[in-house]
């Protein structure tokens, strides 16, 4: 069978492969803050729409307020912080991919709609399990210390 060895894209190649790419898309920001106010918009999305993403953040506000609270040393708090991030970008993820798979789809059942669900929870899912293993060694220590001390 014949082999294509595609050439090293130049950066002039790679300039018109993205220009073709994104003749796809509807619109296009065109500035940093245009960007940022889709990004927020996605956000806002989320929040009014997605239950667990709701929980995630009320949870994650809370684990990390507790942690400064509790004065954890700041890698502690910064390892609280980014769990949290990553529960939180999943999530938004999730909603993605929800709604790139219902759009292709729509309505009708189709194995790999189902399978590219069921994963996309379960990536929340391993990372929520993470997150709230990592809070509770930090912050059940100080926290039953607080609690003997009264
Ligand atoms: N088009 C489809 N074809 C096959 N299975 C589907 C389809 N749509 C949904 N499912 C199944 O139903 C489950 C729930 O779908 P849904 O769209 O509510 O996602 P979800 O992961 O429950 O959403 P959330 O993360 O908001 O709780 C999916 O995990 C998947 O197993």
């Amino acid at each position: 069978m014949p082999q294509h060895v595609s050439s090293p894209a130049t950066p002039k190649h790679l300039e018109t492969v993205i220009k073709k790419e994104r003749e796809y898309s509807w619109q296009v920001a065109s500035s940093l803050f245009l960007s940022f106010k889709y990004a927020w918009a996605g956000i806002i999305y989320a929040f009014q729409t997605q239950r667990n993403f709701r929980i995630h953040i009320g949870v994650c506000t809370l684990a990390i307020g507790l942690s400064i609270f509790l004065h954890l040393k700041p890698v502690e708090i910064a390892v609280i912080g980014i769990t949290s991030g990553l529960v939180l970008a999943l999530e938004l993820l999730n909603t993605a991919i929800e709604s790139v798979v219902d759009l292709t789809v729509k309505q009708t059942y189709h194995e790999l709609a189902k399978i590219a669900k069921d994963c996309a929870a379960g990536a929340v899912l391993i990372s929520s399990l993470v997150a709230v293993l990592v809070a509770a060694t930090l912050l059940l220590p100080p926290i039953i210390t607080l609690i003997l001390s009264e």
